[in-house]
């Protein structure tokens, strides 16, 4: 699968736009803050309905402006594919594919399978455990429909079930039978998202290793280690026993929505041992193996985005990733950097077809090939 065309319109501070694409390797090249961050995050947009950054789109919105328009022309399975986003200040995005509107935008999740690798996923490892489990969910979502959906409908009773609580605790009358019924919900959906989460990173994390290992070159070991109250009791259990404390603290204190993942160097939590260049090399694998992963199950390749992904790196962690996305394996790849000099030995490891922008202030300024 690959973009062959892209249209924007006041995305960010690129104001008008129109680019043609490599099916292999398209490198943004510019100075800091000039737009080749935005240029990524507008081909991630198009897959997610959302941008990797701000799913406000207010700040997606170019500040001077009243609407934005992005538009994609996919070769996926031998077919064209036209994406289609509109969104005017204050109004309900409009988001097409083949010009009809999606019902929800849920069902558009999966269609072009996209893996962005960012400085931004440091986050990843510093932030609570909300972050991570982000990271499952928009994963598995990419492959699994039902998973998505089972994920909303578990959130939405969540908050209303945290919502009787509430009530309770401020003087409604308890009440078991309404209680139950959203438990009833919870203990199905519960279990379901479990088991996909626990299948996939049983099969993520074997990939993750030799990622980690082959851009290391065999000096750490790395693990990711999937942590859940459901290994221990079932989500029924779960909810039973916590029911007394639930009612004390007016919310719901177990389930999938507690999920983590612990993320290890060695014996250690990487946040806490790793170095800078070593939580760069972990998330770099993590996001390779997700792209392994994803296209074992779509059986086609996603689209890779690497923005910026040298920087704190070694030499020979850079050649090692060079030599890694250069390979045929890896379909067509958005790479952004300022410094042409990675690009350059990207380009000449390779013999595959590329497409060079120089990026000035959100608008092309050269192009090369
Ligand atoms: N809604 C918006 N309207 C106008 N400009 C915006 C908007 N959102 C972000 N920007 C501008 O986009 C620029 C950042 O662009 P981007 O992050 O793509 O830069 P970059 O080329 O990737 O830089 P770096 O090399 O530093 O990562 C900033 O100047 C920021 O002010």
């Amino acid at each position: 699968m690959h973009l062959e065309k892209l249209s924007l319109i006041n995305y960010k501070n690129i104001l008008e736009l129109e680019l043609n694409f490599s099916p292999k390797i398209n490198c943004f090249i510019g100075n800091n803050g000039m737009g080749k961050t935005n240029l990524l995050d507008a081909v991630y947009y198009l897959s997610f309905c959302k941008s990797y950054f701000s799913s406000t789109d207010q700040h997606n919105i170019n500040h001077d402006a009243q609407f934005m328009v992005l538009e994609g022309n996919y070769q996926r399975k031998d077919l064209e594919e036209v994406v289609y986003c509109g969104v005017k200040r204050g109004q309900k995005k409009n988001f097409k594919r083949n010009k009809k509107e999606y019902k929800k935008l849920s069902e558009h999740i999966g269609l072009l399978p996209i893996v962005m690798v960012s400085p931004a996923d440091g986050r990843l490892i510093t932030d609570g455990s909300e972050e991570r489990r982000k990271y499952m969910d928009s994963v598995i979502s990419q492959y699994d429909r039902k998973y998505l959906d089972d994920l909303i409908r578990y959130n939405r009773v969540i908050q209303q079930r945290n919502k009787l609580l509430k009530d309770f605790g401020s003087g409604t009358k308890y009440d078991e039978d309404t209680l139950s019924i959203w438990d009833e919900q919870l203990v199905h959906l519960g279990a379901e998202i479990y088991k996909k989460r626990k299948d996939f990173l049983h099969k993520l994390m074997p990939v993750f290793q030799e990622y980690y290992s082959v851009i290391s070159q065999g000096n750490e070991i790395v693990s990711l280690e999937y942590k859940s109250q459901l290994h221990e009791h079932g989500m029924r259990d779960l909810l039973d026993n916590a029911r007394w404390k639930d009612q004390v603290m007016q919310y719901t204190t177990v389930g999938i929505h507690k999920d983590d993942l612990i993320l290890n160097l060695g014996k250690f939590p990487i946040k806490k041992m790793g170095s800078q260049g070593q939580k760069k090399t972990y998330l770099i694998a993590l996001k390779l193996a997700q792209f392994e992963f994803i296209k074992q199950i779509a059986g086609f390749t996603p689209i890779l985005l690497l923005d910026d992904i040298f920087d704190k790196l070694d030499s020979n962690r850079v050649e090692q990733i060079v030599r890694l996305v250069s390979e045929e394996r890896f379909g067509q790849i958005f790479i952004s950097d300022t410094n042409r000099d990675h690009l350059d030995e990207i380009l000449s490891g390779s013999a595959l077809e590329y497409q060079l922008f120089a990026i000035d202030n959100g608008a092309i300024i050269n192009t090369e090939s």
